[in-house]
Parts: structure tokens; C-alpha cells; sequence
């Protein structure tokens, strides 16, 4: 204290603080310098980690500024850091890592021990509500039950006829209403909302029964720009301690800008009307096997048919599952291809050999012949490795642990990963981690090589993975292959293409191309 006063004197000497201070604004000042000398590198009661190495930061708040200034690059920002912790005033404690061996421990091997936090619930409830990707214990089990139903091999074996022609289906109107007629124009075409379109039709369709029609909808679809923008407020959530403050900040600036409580009542009302929709169906007396019938006989964890609130946050858990990360991967891919030719070229290739007519072929032939096309699935799997879309993700350490690497991890610790940081590790990956090299995908053998879930946990891991895997592959690679096969997409010059920071993995600026008909 001896320390305060004087330094409180000297101000008072060169008159930089009145006479009349206050006692209590001495007090407050002293106790503020005596918090900075003790936390002088990272953010308040932020204890030093035995053993982690330590990201120096400035006092009492971290990393706050540093994070503030790269969040619209994070991904990157979190790749070179990864290794570390890092501290940040209002955002919770943890540790960070891209070994591999410690996100199999989290995603499995000790997954008792990991959970969803409160605080993800706090960032993304506006969004997802109880949803299956927000739930723990009894509430996740009975989601991931009703769900698995639908996942579950015979069913997609049963089922995947219906499933494989509305997604060839979707991909001739992409052709019919828009690829062809910019063919002629030779106006560009942004894949990247289309692609959106695409999964987000197919999806909506096959797991709600609802024909949205987004690929032959001009200009934008109204639910889609409301559900991005919630996914992106969630995100800031996460990275802005200072939300609150800066949303309203960004309201008084753009007054005209719909509102986060808008955007909320838009998704609600969307789902709202699939679920009214449905219900007058089974009335008439119609019968669904799809995902939202599955759920609508579902029970939930205290053995109760679900409420509109739950159907609500099953529709809009599984439209941001199955439209927005296979529309990501599909956007990736094409941006990769653009910029490899010698993988185009490959791939084009295997498709030739192996789809000689896709007209003619039927669902069960092609389904069979798709999963032998080795080349395709490894061009799509290391599309996933370098833009997963799912890009960093995190858990909740409920008691004490240790990671594999020898890490600490305390009760109440936030342990987070990034797919994306991990897949640009040289220790990782090799030194090529950084590149788009889908041979490292193929074994000397010729086939398709199998990566742990730590190292490629971009579909996740353990009792959590990923349920859409088999079918957001499949639909992938319908798509890029008939797309390929049919058209050459180049991409127009000078376009800034990064990401957005989200949730998941979107292109900020879209991704604009000009279209060709292959010969
Ligand atoms: C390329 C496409 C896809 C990727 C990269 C992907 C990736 C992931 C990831 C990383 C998770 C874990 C998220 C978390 O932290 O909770 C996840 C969970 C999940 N995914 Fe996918 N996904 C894809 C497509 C799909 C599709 C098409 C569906 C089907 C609707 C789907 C259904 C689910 C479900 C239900 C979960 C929650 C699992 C649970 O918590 O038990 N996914 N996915």
C-alpha cells in the first residue's frame, strides 16, 4: 500500500490529480495498480498454468485487444497461438491445443469428463435453443436417440433412393435455372450462395417434408439471411466480451439494420410454420417417416412428447447440421479445384472413367459406383481438412484432468481445438500441412486412408460424431460430380476470398465464377 500512496502523492505533486479527490477514487485507483502489478501480463485473477506456456498479453485485460483486433481473421489468429493459453478479460478460462492425441481424449477417450459449457449456451441459445449441438446429459441422449434413428445404416440403405434423387434432382434445377443460362450470358455466378441454396433446399425437403424452392427464388431468401446473421451475432459472442456494449453502438450507427430480436422472430416463424404445417398433414391423416416425424414421436427427457419449443430447436439444430456445413465444403471444393488444375484435371478424369452417362444410371448404380470413386473422396476429404466447417470447437472440463501431451486441465477449464489450426501443423500434417494435396488421402495401395478422429476431427469424434457424416458425403460428392463433369468453373480476378468468422465456416464474400459447359 506503502507503494500506492506515494505514487498517489507524486500525482498530487505535479497537480495531475485536484486536491478534492476522493478517498474512495484513491482506494479504488490503488487497488486497481496493486491488481496490475500482480497481473501484469494477462487478464485479472488469471493464474499463470504449471506447464502451459503462457501468451503475454497486457494487464489486468489479457489478450482482449490483440483477440478484438484479429477476430475476423481468428482462425488464423488461434493457428499461430494454438500451442498456448491465452488469457481474456470476460471470456472464460481455458486451454488451448492442436495435438491430436488431446482432442481424442476430449471428443473420447475421458468424454464423461467434457462437456458443452454454459457459456456455449449462453452464445448460441439464442439460435439453437436445447437443440442436439447446445444439449448435455439426458437432453442430448434422447436428441442423438431420435436422430440416430434416421442416421442409422438401414435406414439411410432403406431410404437412400428417395434421399439420392432429390439431391440429383436439386442439381439439375441449379443446372436448369441458372448454370445453363450463365453459360450463354456468361454472367458470373456465385457458387457459394448457391451452393447454400442447394443443401438448404435438399435439406428442408428431405428432413421436413417442406419445398423451399431457394435455388429458383431471385434475390434473397429471407429466412436464410436471418439465420446467418444469428449465426454470426453467436459468434461474436464468443470472441466480444464487450457484445452488449458494440451491438449497441452498431444500432444507433445503422438504425435501418433489421435487429438481432428480428432476425430471431424470422428463424421462429420459420420453423414455427414447418412444424404447423406438418401438424396439419398428420391430421389429414398423411403419414412422414422423415427427421421431424421422427422427433414429432419422440419423447423427450422426461418422457413427454416434445413441445413446439423443442420442435423449434430441432428444425433450426439440424438445418444449420445439414444445409450450412456440406454448403461450405462445397464452396471450398470448387475454390480448391479453381486453383489446382492439376486436381481438376485428375478428378475430371476419374469421374469420365467412372460416370459415363449419369442419366442413365439409377440411384442404386450410382450410389455404388460413387462409393469406389476413391480420387473424389480424397479431394473432398482434404477440402475438409485445410476449411473445415466446423473450424474450432470447444468443451468444459467438469472435474480435474490431464491431456495426453501432459497438460493439466482444472474443473471448470474450457479446453478449445481447431480443426482448422491442427490441419496447418507441419508436426501434424508433415510440411506440406499447408497445402491442398489430396494424394496424402491414398495409400501406396491405391485406396482411401483412414485419419484418428484427433488428427481429422472435422466430422468430430467419440459418442458425439458427427451423424450426418455418410450423408453430407454423399451429397457432397453428387454434386461435385455432376457439376465437374458438366461444367468448368473459373474463378473471376481480383476477389478477396476469406472467411467469414461464424459459427461454422462460410466465404465472406461469396465466390464468383464464370461457367463453361465442358465438351
Ligand atoms: C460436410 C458436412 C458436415 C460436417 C463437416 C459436419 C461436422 C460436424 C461436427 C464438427 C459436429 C460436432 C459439432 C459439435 O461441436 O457439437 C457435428 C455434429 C453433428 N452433425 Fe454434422 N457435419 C456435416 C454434415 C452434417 C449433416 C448433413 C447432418 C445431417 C443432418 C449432420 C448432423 C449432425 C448432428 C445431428 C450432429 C450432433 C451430434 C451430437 O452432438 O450428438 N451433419 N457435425
Amino acid at each position: 500500500m506503502e507503494v500506492v500512496a506515494r505514487f498517489v502523492a507524486d500525482l498530487r505533486k505535479k497537480n495531475i490529480l485536484s486536491s478534492n479527490l476522493s478517498v474512495a477514487s484513491t482506494a479504488a485507483i490503488g487497488v486497481l495498480i496493486l491488481l496490475a502489478l500482480r497481473y501484469p501480463d494477462r487478464a485479472i485473477f488469471t493464474e499463470h498454468r504449471e506447464g502451459v506456456p503462457h501468451d503475454k498479453g497486457l494487464p489486468l485485460v489479457g489478450q482482449l485487444f490483440s483477440l478484438l483486433k484479429n477476430k475476423y481473421r481468428i482462425h488464423d489468429f488461434q493457428a499461430e497461438k494454438f500451442v498456448k493459453t491465452m488469457s481474456v478479460l470476460g471470456l472464460p478460462r481455458g486451454v488451448m491445443t492442436i495435438d491430436p492425441r488431446n482432442v481424442e481424449h476430449v471428443l473420447k477417450t475421458n468424454f464423461e469428463n467434457y462437456v458443452k459449457s454454459n457459456w456455449f449456451n449462453y452464445c448460441t441459445e439464442h439460435l439453437l435453443g436445447h437443440g442436439i449441438f447446445n444439449a448435455n446429459g439426458a437432453q442430448w441422449r434422447w436428441q442423438r436417440k431420435a436422430a440416430s434413428l434416421i442416421f442409422n445404416v438401414k435406414n439411410f440403405r432403406d431410404q437412400f433412393t428417395e434421399t439420392f434423387s432429390v439431391f440429383i434432382d436439386e442439381i439439375e434445377i441449379l443446372c436448369s435455372e441458372t448454370l445453363d443460362k450463365a453459360v450463354v450470358s456468361g454472367d458470373a455466378v456465385d457458387i457459394h450462395d448457391h451452393m447454400f441454396r442447394f443443401t438448404l433446399d435438399s435439406f428442408v425437403y428431405l428432413g421436413f417434408g417442406v419445398q423451399l424452392n431457394a435455388l429458383k427464388t431471385k434475390g434473397e431468401v429471407t429466412f436464410a439471411a436471418s439465420f446467418d446473421a444469428c449465426q454470426l451475432y453467436s459468434f461474436e459472442k464468443f470472441m466480444n466480451p464487450l457484445i452488449e456494449f458494440t451491438s449497441v453502438i452498431d444500432r444507433i450507427l445503422h438504425p435501418r439494420k433489421k435487429t438481432m430480436k428480428q432476425h430471431i422472430a424470422t428463424v421462429d416463424q420459420f420453423a414455427a410454420d414447418v412444424i404447423s404445417k406438418r401438424r396439419t398433414e398428420l391430421a389429414n391423416g398423411e403419414v412422414h417417416t422423415d427427421l421431424l416425424s421422427r422427433f414429432m414421436s419422440a419423447k423427450n427427457e422426461n418422457d413427454e412428447p416434445l413441445n413446439d419449443k423443442e420442435l423449434r430447436d430441432v428444425v433450426l439444430n439440424f438445418i444449420i447440421a445439414g444445409r450450412d456445413t456440406t454448403a461450405q465444403a462445397l464452396s471450398w471444393t470448387f475454390y480448391c479445384l479453381a486453383n489446382a488444375p492439376e486436381v481438376e484435371e485428375k478428378l475430371f478424369k476419374e469421374i469420365k472413367d467412372y460416370i459415363k452417362d449419369e442419366k442413365k444410371m439409377d440411384s442404386t448404380e450410382l450410389y455404388e459406383t460413387i462409393k469406389n470413386m476413391t480420387y473424389s473422396h480424397a479431394v473432398f476429404y482434404e477440402v475438409l481438412r485445410l476449411y473445415p466447417s466446423v473450424p474450432n470447437n470447444q468443451k468444459y472440463a467438469i472435474n480435474d484432468d490431464v491431456l495426453p501431451d501432459g497438460t493439466k486441465i482444472r474443473k471448470g477449464d474450457t479446453v478449445s481445438w481447431s480443426p482448422y489450426g491442427t490441419a496447418r501443423s507441419k508436426n501434424v500434417w508433415g510440411l506440406d500441412a499447408a497445402s491442398f494435396n489430396p494424394e496424402r488421402w491414398i495409400t501406396p495401395e491405391g485406396d482411401l486412408r483412414r485419419e484418428s478422429q484427433g488428427k481429422w476431427s472435422v466430422f468430430h469424434g467419440g459418442p458425439r460424431v458427427c451423424l450426418g457424416q455418410n450423408l453430407a458425403t454423399l451429397e457432397a460428392l453428387v454434386a461435385i460430380i455432376f457439376l465437374v463433369k458438366r461444367y468448368k468453373f473459373t474463378m473471376l480476378p481480383n476477389q478477396n476470398i476469406t472467411y467469414e468468422t461464424s459459427l461454422t465456416h462460410p466465404m465472406k464474400n461469396g465466390l464468383k465464377v464464370k461457367v463453361e459447359k465442358r465438351a
